[in-house]
C-alpha cells in the first residue's frame, strides 16, 4: 500500500472546529498513514496578518487536536522559514523528503479552490501532490462557479478518495458533505467583542472551537483589545 500523508495548511489564527472536522473527514475518507498539520509563517494572501504570534498558533493546534482520530504531526517548516509562505516551495521540500512514490494529499475547503489559480506557480502542484477539497458554506465547489482555469485543470484530475489514497500527486477528491459554518474572522470578531457577544445575534466563541483552545486564549489574553 502506498505510504500516505496528508497535510493541512493553513493560518489558524485562532484554529477551530472548521479546521478540526476538515482534517476528521479526510481522515475518515483517506486512512492516512500521517496527518500533518502545517502552520504557515507568513500568509502572503492575508494582507491584514497574523493576529496571534507562531507560537500561541502552535500550542492552540496542539490542544485542538489532542483527541484526534489520528495525532498530528505540527510541522512548523513554514514558521520557520523567513520568506512568504508559498505552499509549491513547501511540497517541494516535502516531496524531497518522502521520496517519489508517497502519496501526498494538501487540504483545504472550497474558499482556498476558489482561488487557487491566484497562489504561486499553482499549476505545479499538480505535479508534486494530490488535492483533498471539503465544501464550506457560502463557497461553491461545483466545477460552473469555478475560475475557468481552476475547473479546466480539475476536469481530469478528479477521483475517489480510494484512488486519490493510491496516487502520488495530481489527483482532486471532493468531499461534499462538510457543512461548518465558522471562520477565524468570525471567530476573532467573537472574542474581540467579548462580552458584548452575549447581547448580539452572535455565535459565542464556545461554540466555534475546543474549550481547551479557548481556555488558552483567555489564560495568554489573545485577541484582545
Ligand atoms: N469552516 C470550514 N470548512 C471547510 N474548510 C475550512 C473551514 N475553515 C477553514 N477551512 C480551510 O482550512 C484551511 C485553513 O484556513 P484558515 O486558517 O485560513 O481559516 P479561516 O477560517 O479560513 O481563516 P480566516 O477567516 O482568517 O480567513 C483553508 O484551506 C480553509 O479553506
Ligand atoms: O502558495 C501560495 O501562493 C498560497 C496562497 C494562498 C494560500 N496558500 C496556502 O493555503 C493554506 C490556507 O491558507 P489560509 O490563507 O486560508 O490560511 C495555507 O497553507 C497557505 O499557505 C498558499
Amino acid at each position: 500500500m502506498t505510504h500516505c500523508v496528508a497535510l493541512l495548511g493553513g493560518s489558524f489564527d485562532p484554529v477551530h472546529h472548521g479546521h478540526v472536522a476538515l482534517a476528521d473527514l479526510f481522515v475518515h475518507l483517506l486512512h492516512p498513514d500521517e496527518l500533518r498539520i502545517m502552520p504557515a509563517g507568513q500568509p502572503w494572501q492575508k494582507k491584514a496578518g497574523l493576529e496571534a504570534g507562531a507560537a500561541d498558533r502552535v500550542a492552540m493546534l496542539k490542544l485542538a487536536f489532542e483527541d484526534a482520530a489520528i495525532k498530528p504531526r505540527i510541522d512548523t517548516r513554514e514558521i520557520e522559514r523567513d520568506t512568504p509562505t508559498y505552499t509549491v516551495e513547501t511540497l517541494r521540500e516535502l516531496r524531497a523528503e518522502l521520496g517519489p512514490d508517497a502519496s501526498i494529499v494538501f487540504l483545504m475547503g472550497a474558499d482556498q479552490l476558489q482561488k487557487l489559480d491566484s497562489w504561486v506557480d499553482w499549476q505545479d502542484l499538480f505535479g508534486l501532490a494530490n488535492f483533498g477539497v471539503a465544501a464550506r458554506p457560502g463557497y461553491e465547489l461545483d466545477a460552473a462557479f469555478l475560475p475557468p482555469a481552476v475547473a479546466r485543470e480539475l476536469a481530469p484530475r478528479l477521483a475517489t478518495p480510494e484512488e486519490v489514497r493510491e496516487s502520488k500527486a495530481g489527483r482532486v477528491c471532493l468531499a461534499h458533505t462538510l457543512a461548518v459554518d465558522i471562520s477565524a474572522t468570525e471567530l476573532r470578531a467573537a472574542l474581540h467583542a467579548g462580552a458584548a457577544a452575549d447581547a448580539t445575534e452572535r455565535k459565542k466563541p464556545g461554540a466555534l472551537l475546543a474549550p481547551q483552545v479557548l481556555d488558552y486564549i483567555q489564560q495568554h489574553n489573545l485577541y484582545k483589545s
